[in-house]
């Protein structure tokens, strides 16, 4: 049985996906998540991209010590010593530097020769070495470049030093036979290639990603790279969890597994998805909503008689727990506790306290709580934002022949108690202009998208917010019983986001 190492790019190319911007805190807890998943090298980011990535980065590789923390680089020295400035203090450190080898890419965008690609490249990796003991090259846009051609640069860039050679398929473009005869060829044609890493870097343009990376494997890679939930640039990249259940549960097919603790898929999945704002959606293999479902009588009739029939993943292997405690309005702290742990939470006695005391405030406004409303509640408390404003009370009037009317109370930082009305053209809007009067803060709502969280009609309803201002981009997430206090909870912490993000903006000196 082979081993395939897993190289996540969740925090780098995931977060190259249009509209997600996380911020250092959100990127160290996702990484911790990462490391508790088992993933071998998590890049963290793109140091030379911004003072903030390299910020967090950094905060990345003063807390993850299991796995390896990588920096994305271009093949300049000075993104390289950036690189190093974040990563200098990590347990495990590697550069990731790439330059792009396709004759599209030559021709267009770098404006080089073939020997001039090799040349930089191969300087690149050795000035690397002065740094990293572990470099990694990208051929970026390999599957589109000649295949001669591709066999000379990755011999340059390992005769110059570097220890894994990631070939990837940056557009999507390429198909499983194509992409593994790369490899295949790779394989055979490179000296010393028993001592590096082969990796493979898909795209799902045309919905081959994880395709494409399960025939790299069979054709000699030895890592892939991927994200959770498949989330990246354009239609995302390969989904990590898709690749491991897929070699897990046809071990007896492609011989080879990972070293992944399977069972963390679930949490991992949905943090990624909480704190990026990109819904996962009910079909998606793994980790949708529906992936352990079965909805037709001659399924739900096999599945009773026998779970193999329709079921080739069991739900446990990814952390699909079955809810054994069930909470109710009279259940007491301790209960809460232990399902606070079991569903992965260890919080500290204030933050229980809290989370308690809002865990029986809906429990008075909900029938039914589920383990999946325990999660929201905790979560959109956990974030840690500092908040420069908490509300206080809502009230709306509203008729369908009369203007909309929002009146919002907050509190602020220092305690002082504001609060403003507005009309607007319905709910949503009256409340959004006056909390834009109560905060005194001019912004630019970007995006909107409400969904619900449990089911049933006192499910907990989510919304999730983008606003922008300026040069700054926040999101924010509300989550309740009532859709309209979602919508306050949600443009106001994204209000709280920005605050932070301003002030992060001045401390360097941006
Ligand atoms: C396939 C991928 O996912 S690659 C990673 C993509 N991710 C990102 O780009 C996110 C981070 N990027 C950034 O923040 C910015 O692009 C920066 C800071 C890296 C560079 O910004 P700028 O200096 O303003 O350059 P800009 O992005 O406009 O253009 C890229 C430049 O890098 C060059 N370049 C592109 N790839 C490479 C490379 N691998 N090595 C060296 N140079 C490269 C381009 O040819 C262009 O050079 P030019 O200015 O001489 O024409
Ligand atoms: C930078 C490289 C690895 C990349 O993301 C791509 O080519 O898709
Ligand atoms: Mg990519």
């Amino acid at each position: 049985m082979r081993t395939i190492e897993v190289f996540d790019t969740t925090l780098r190319d995931g977060e190259q996906s249009p509209g997600v911007n996380l911020s250092s805190h959100e990127k160290l807890e996702i990484a911790l998540q990462l490391e508790r998943l088992g993933i071998n090298r998590i890049e963290a980011g793109f140091a030379a991209a911004s003072p903030g990535d390299l910020k967090s980065i950094r905060e990345i590789a003063a807390k993850v010590k299991n796995s390896t923390i990588v920096s994305l680089s271009r093949s300049r020295t000075q993104d390289i010593d950036k690189a190093w400035e974040a990563l200098r203090d990590a347990e495990s450190a590697c550069l990731h530097v790439f330059l792009a080898t396709s004759p599209i890419h030559r021709k267009y965008k770098l404006n080089m020769t073939k020997e001039e690609v090799i040349e930089n490249a191969v300087a690149a990796v050795k000035y690397g070495r002065k740094y990293f003991d572990m470099v990694e090259f990208s051929c970026e846009d390999g599957s589109r470049t000649e295949i001669p051609y591709l066999i000379e640069v990755v011999q340059a860039v390992v005769d110059a030093g570097a220890s894994i050679v990631n070939i990837p398929d940056t557009v999507g473009y390429t198909t499983p036979e194509e992409y593994g005869n790369i490899f295949k060829q790779l394989s055979t044609n490179i000296r010393g290639i028993e001592n590096i890493k082969l990796s493979s870097h898909c795209h799902d343009d045309l919905g081959m990603a994880v395709a494409n990376t399960i025939a790299a494997i069979e054709n000699g890679a030895t890592q892939i790279e991927g994200t959770i939930n498949g989330i990246g640039e354009r239609a995302g990249n390969a989904a990590i969890e898709e690749v491991a259940l897929a070699l897990d549960t046809r071990r007896d097919f492609y011989q080879a597994t990972t070293n992944l603790k399977l069972e963390e898929i679930a949490r991992t999945s949905k943090l990624v998805s909480r704190l990026t704002g990109m819904i996962v959606p009910g079909n998606k293999a793994v980790v949708g909503a529906n992936a352990f479902a079965h909805e037709s009588g001659i399924h739900q009739d096999g599945v009773l008689k026998e779970v193999t029939t329709y079921e080739i993943i069991r739900p446990e292997r990814v952390g699909v727990k079955s809810n054994k405690l069930v909470l109710g309005k009279l259940s007491g702290r301790h209960a809460f506790k232990d399902k606070l742990s079991e569903l992965g939470y260890e919080l500290e006695q204030d933050e229980l306290n809290d989370a308690f005391a809002r865990f029986k405030n809906l429990c008075d406004r909900k029938k039914d709580v589920s383990d999946e409303d325990i999660v929201a509640l905790v979560d959109s408390k956990l974030s840690n934002i500092p908040e420069a404003f908490v509300l206080e009370n809502l009230q709306l009037s509203y008729g369908n022949n009369s203007v909309p009317t929002a009146s919002v109370r907050v509190k602020t930082a220092s305690g002082e108690v504001l609060e403003e009305a507005a009309c607007g053209n319905g709910s949503v809007d009256s409340i959004y202009k006056a909390i834009d009067r109560v905060t005194n803060e001019e912004v630019t709502l970007e995006d909107y998208k409400i969904l619900s969280v449990t089911h049933g009609k006192d499910a907990l309803g989510e919304v999730y917010v983008r606003l922008s201002q300026g040069d700054y981009a926040v999101q924010g997430r509300g989550v309740s019983t009532d859709v309209l206090e979602a919508s306050a909870r949600a443009y106001l912490r994204a209000i709280n986001k920005l605050i932070v993000r301003r002030g992060d903006a001045v401390e360097v000196g941006v």
